[in-house]
């Protein structure tokens, strides 16, 4: 195995896609957790597994990492079978963060992100300068972190030494079960958006199981809907989720609220504008791609009907209060 210590620009060529075909679970005291499940998600994707409680989710990601055996079907990592491979060997590839992130309460920071590489027999210097750019890359200096035990930690600090754990052995893959649940939602929201900015940067395949159908539509690029035995209701961007729900069960799911919740995520394209007016003095304006949701917000706070939306500063149209309304349907 490749064990080069990925700088943070080459991280993103190592991630892989991750096929389910048809994967079942079957619990020995005959509970059937997951029917059949079938899934692709892209090499760099971030998906979020969402549904109600005991639908499967956390089953699902643990048949990828081989915590739990599938009973049928098959999991590919790129080509490869999973199955085909040792387990222990396999996990050292996958990175998994969990809520309460399971830090080794008697290792100090460093020694925490530097597992998986210590393991891999990375020479010490190695291991140390890994885990002191992972601590960097996650927010947290090194030197004022590195040397503390985790329960000298805030909750979200200890998550985001959980994330550096993960990443450093640069995984292919980077399962989350559940990983924001545990903080505040202040400080969930600050660690989201910061998640999200990393990823920018590592653009690692993610799968993400959550309850929160915020964060999912805030984090995911795609988003899969799953109900009792694992069943795959919908598969969609959260767009397209939200705007188009494919079944009552999504629907009800997402519930009364995916209207606003849809603007938020719908961006203001150039079909949804009327022509610029001659003179567009006095139109609050906002930038094509803006969410319709903030191109309400500019109407509301400006009191007016329409807006005008522009390019690099100049008008490209004028959106009314009915159109944004209507990106979100
Ligand atoms: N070891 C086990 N033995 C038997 N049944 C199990 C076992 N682990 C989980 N289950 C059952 O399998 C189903 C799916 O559980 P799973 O934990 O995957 O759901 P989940 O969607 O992650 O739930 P939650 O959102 O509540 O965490 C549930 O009915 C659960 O009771």
């Amino acid at each position: 195995m490749d064990v080069t210590p990925a700088t943070t620009g080459d991280a993103g060529q190592r991630a892989a896609s991750i096929t389910l075909e048809g994967i079942r679970k079957r619990y020995p005291d005959g509970t059937e957790a997951v029917r059949e499940l079938s899934l692709e998600v892209r090499a760099g994707e971030l998906v979020v597994l969402i549904g109600p409680s005991g639908c499967g989710k956390s089953t699902v990601l643990r048949m990828v990492n081989r915590l739990i055996e599938p009973t049928g079907g098959r999991i590919l990592l790129g080509d490869e079978d999973v199955t085909r491979v040792d387990p222990v060997e396999l996990r050292r590839r996958i990175g998994y963060v969990i809520q309460n992130v399971g830090l080794f309460p008697h290792q100090t920071v460093l020694a925490n992100v530097g597992t998986v590489p210590r393991l891999l027999g990375w020479a010490r210097d190695r291991v140390r300068r890994r885990s002191e750019e992972l601590l960097e890359l996650v927010g947290l200096d090194p030197g004022q972190f590195g040397r503390r035990y985790p329960h000298e930690l805030s909750g979200g600090q200890r998550q985001r030494v959980g994330v550096a754990r993960a990443l450093a052995a640069d995984p292919v893959v980077l399962l989350m079960d559940e990983p924001f649940s545990a903080v505040d939602p202040i400080v969930r929201t600050r660690l989201q958006e910061e998640f999200l900015r990393l990823q920018a940067e590592v653009r690692k395949t993610i799968v993400l199981v959550t309850h929160d159908l915020d964060e999912a539509v805030r984090l995911g690029d795609r988003i899969a809907v799953l109900s009792q035995g694992g069943r795959l209701e919908q598969y969609a961007t959260p767009a397209a989720l939200l705007g188009a729900p494919a079944s009552p069960f999504v629907r009800e799911f997402v519930g009364e609220d995916r209207g606003i919740r849809a603007l938020a995520v719908t961006p203001v394209t150039r079909d949804v504008l009327d022509p610029a007016p001659v003179d567009p003095a006095g139109l609050p304006e906002v930038a094509l791609g803006s969410s319709a949701y903030d191109a309400l917000a500019v109407m509301l706070t400006a009191g007016a009907d329409r807006a005008l939306v522009t390019v690099d500063g100049r008008p490209a149209g004028v959106l009314t209060r009915e159109s944004a309304l209507g990106a979100g349907r």
